[in-house]
């Protein structure tokens, strides 16, 4: 690049970090870096576009194997604070990472039609130790909101791999299980016809078929309009809702639209914690003594450490209860997979 054309290029980068640096420090909030690693995927791309629109974000992160520079130039024309900057190659990885707040991985396959989650941990679960030897390393203290499949077990992964490096703080470490609470919303409202606004459920357990767990008899508004039979629908549609998605786009990929919008929740939420605001609650798959297993997903209190409490589960309904009997095998051998792989690996 001719020298003056070197020169301008960092003018405005200096120019354009004042003007976030201003606008974050003019709304009275901290300056906030977000890292999405996968950017240039199906969830990336409209999970970079909602980020970019965040008034939390000053700067955001967007890295890829391939593509990313489009998807940069892209997204930063919109007229919104954050600074964007796309990266590509493992070479550009720790530039990409250096000084996040916040990670955000849906890095990785999806599934297609025929196949579980687990399938997809041959190649995954690879990838997820890759990119959390590199946040171990750039990016130590960042909160890490694992997307990739399966999140049973790439969550492990990711623990062992941060505690290898000596980095580990169970209190930054989440699997994203806010898809299956955005579908229970969705679905009790239409089915109870309550707003779909108003709705709040829980869902527990982990992220895969029977280990979603969601929890229809503390759903909020309360509804006595529905049967036995609805619930046990609502649970079973809530817990195929992938499947649902990969046989409608029949081999083209999952969920990525209702990901991104959930992963937006989620890492805002998050974000909302970091900076101080109080009650910023939400379901995610943490490192957990709620159960006997390890990780567990319930609600969890975010704050400025990241995880603040995690929220037992409540009275649970009989139904509920055989659910949560039922799914602790699954769920038991997709963590131990995920911890004998970082071991191995
Ligand atoms: N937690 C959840 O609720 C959900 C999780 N997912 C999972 O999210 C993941 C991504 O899904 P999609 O975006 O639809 O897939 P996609 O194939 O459209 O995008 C994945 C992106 O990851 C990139 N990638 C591959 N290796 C990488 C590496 N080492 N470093 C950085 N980027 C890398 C690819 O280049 C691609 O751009 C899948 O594992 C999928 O199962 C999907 C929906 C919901
Ligand atoms: O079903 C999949 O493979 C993707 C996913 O995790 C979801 O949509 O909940």
């Amino acid at each position: 690049m001719r020298p003056s054309l070197l020169r301008s290029a960092s003018q405005l980068v200096r120019r354009s970090r004042r003007d976030y640096s201003s606008a974050a420090a003019a709304a009275g909030q901290p300056e906030r870096k977000v890292a999405i690693l996968g950017a240039a995927g199906g969830i990336g791309q409209p999970l970079a576009l909602l980020m970019k629109l965040n008034p939390l974000v000053s700067s955001l992160s967007l890295y890829d194997i391939a593509g990313t520079p489009g998807v940069a130039a892209d997204v930063s024309h919109i007229n919104s604070p954050a600074l964007v900057k796309g990266f590509v190659g493992e070479e550009q990885l720790g530039e990409a990472l250096e000084g996040s707040d916040v990670v955000i991985i849906p890095a990785g396959v999806p599934r297609k039609p025929g196949m579980t989650r687990d399938d997809l941990f041959n190649i995954n679960a690879g990838i997820v130790k890759g990119l959390c030897t590199a946040i171990s390393k750039y990016c130590p203290n960042a909160l890490v909101n694992m997307i990739s499949n399966p999140v049973n077990s790439t969550v492990p992964i990711a623990a062992e791999v941060f505690k290898k490096a000596g980095t580990y703080d169970e209190k930054k470490l989440f699997g994203v299980t806010t898809l299956d609470v955005v579908r229970a919303k969705t679905f009790y409202a239409g089915k109870a016809s309550v707003p779909v606004t108003e709705v709040n459920v829980p869902v527990v357990g982990g992220h895969a078929g029977i280990t979603i767990l969601p929890l229809f008899s503390q759903a909020t508004p309360a509804t006595n309009a529905l049967s036995h039979e609805d619930i046990k629908a609502l649970t079973k549609r809530t817990q195929d809702g992938g499947t649902e998605v990969v046989e409608a786009k029949a081999g083209k990929g999952s969920a990525t639209l209702s990901m991104a919008y959930a992963g937006a929740v989620f890492a805002d939420a998050c974000l909302k914690g970091l900076n101080g605001v109080p009650d910023v609650v939400e379901c995610s798959f943490v490192q957990s003594t709620v159960t006997e297993l390890p990780f567990f997903a319930s609600k969890v209190r975010l704050g400025k450490n990241g995880v603040e409490e995690v929220h037992g589960l409540g009275q649970l309904s009989e139904f509920e209860k055989g659910g949560l009997e039922n799914l602790k095998g699954e769920l038991k051998s997709s963590i131990e997979k995920g911890i004998k792989f970082a071991h191995a690996n």
